[in-house]
């Protein structure tokens, strides 16, 4: 190992890993379904533990998986520690439970689905650099690509909303760690995305260009999509 190699990052990533994919079908919880032979959470922290940013990742696993998911991360990285936590019965407390097993060391805090298995290094150095930068809060999105329409429960069209202003959130998220930890201090509802509760509170969030290989494996669909991206076929 070189001595570059041997430097450990100012970035801590916590990774939610603790849901059961229930829109992905039944086989298990999805962090650990396979994704062309190896279980999305590897595939999801080895990339993570390939940004040069990132020091330790924090992985909030299904509680009764804990031991096996840390034999499955042991040998990902000699440069980046890798904890281990069990997670709680909704995102937010997975997240909230990765947040406090996090070392006081880190001032930076990202924060990535499991479940958005193939985002790039190159996304986690994007968004840790715009919160070196002085942002607080940052989240990567893209352009929205299909009309979008504000419908009532009846099936009624309201409108149609102005998509030149819109743009999807994906994962990892930035954040200085002191708005993630008053973020989850004043939730009082569960929320699934860690900027709009930064966003309650009244922190400004700032956005970057995502990536569409982060996409978020969530249907039996995006999971095929997942595979040919990791054929090479985009
Ligand atoms: N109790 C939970 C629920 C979700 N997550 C994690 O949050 C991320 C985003 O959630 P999503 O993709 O919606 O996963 P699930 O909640 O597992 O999906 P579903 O709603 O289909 O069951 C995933 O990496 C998931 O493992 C978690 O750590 N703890
Ligand atoms: C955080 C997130 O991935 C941003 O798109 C998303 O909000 C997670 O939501 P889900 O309800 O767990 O799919």
């Amino acid at each position: 190992m070189t001595a570059q190699h041997s430097v450990r990052g100012d970035v801590a990533v916590l990774v939610p890993a603790a849901g059961q994919g229930v829109r992905l079908g039944p086989g298990g919880p999805k962090a650990l379904r396979s994704l062309r032979g190896e279980p999305l959470l590897v595939h999801a922290v080895r990339r993570m533990t390939a940004a040069p940013s990132v020091g330790c990742v924090v992985v909030a696993a299904p509680p009764e998986s804990v031991p096996a998911v840390r034999d499955l991360l042991s040998h990902l990285s000699e440069r980046v520690e890798v904890l281990v936590v069990p997670g709680g019965a909704s995102r937010q407390r997975s997240v909230a439970a990765a947040l406090a097993a996090t070392p006081d060391r880190y001032d930076t805090v990202l924060v990535h689905d499991a479940a958005r298995a193939l985002a790039p290094p190159e996304l986690v150095e994007r968004v840790a650099g715009a919160v070196r930068q002085g942002h607080a809060a940052v989240i990567p999105v893209l352009p929205v690509v299909d009309t979008i329409k504000h419908v009532q429960p009846s099936g009624e069209v309201m409108a149609t909303l102005d998509r030149s202003a819109l743009r999807a959130v994906q994962t990892p998220q930035g954040f200085r760690r002191s708005a993630l930890v008053e973020a989850h201090a004043a939730a009082v509802d569960d929320h699934t995305d860690d900027a709009g509760m930064a966003e309650k509170i009244g922190v400004p969030v700032w956005t970057v260009p995502g990536e569409e290989s982060a996409l978020k494996i969530t249907r039996p669909l995006d999971l095929a999509i997942a595979e040919l991206l990791l054929d090479g076929v985009s």
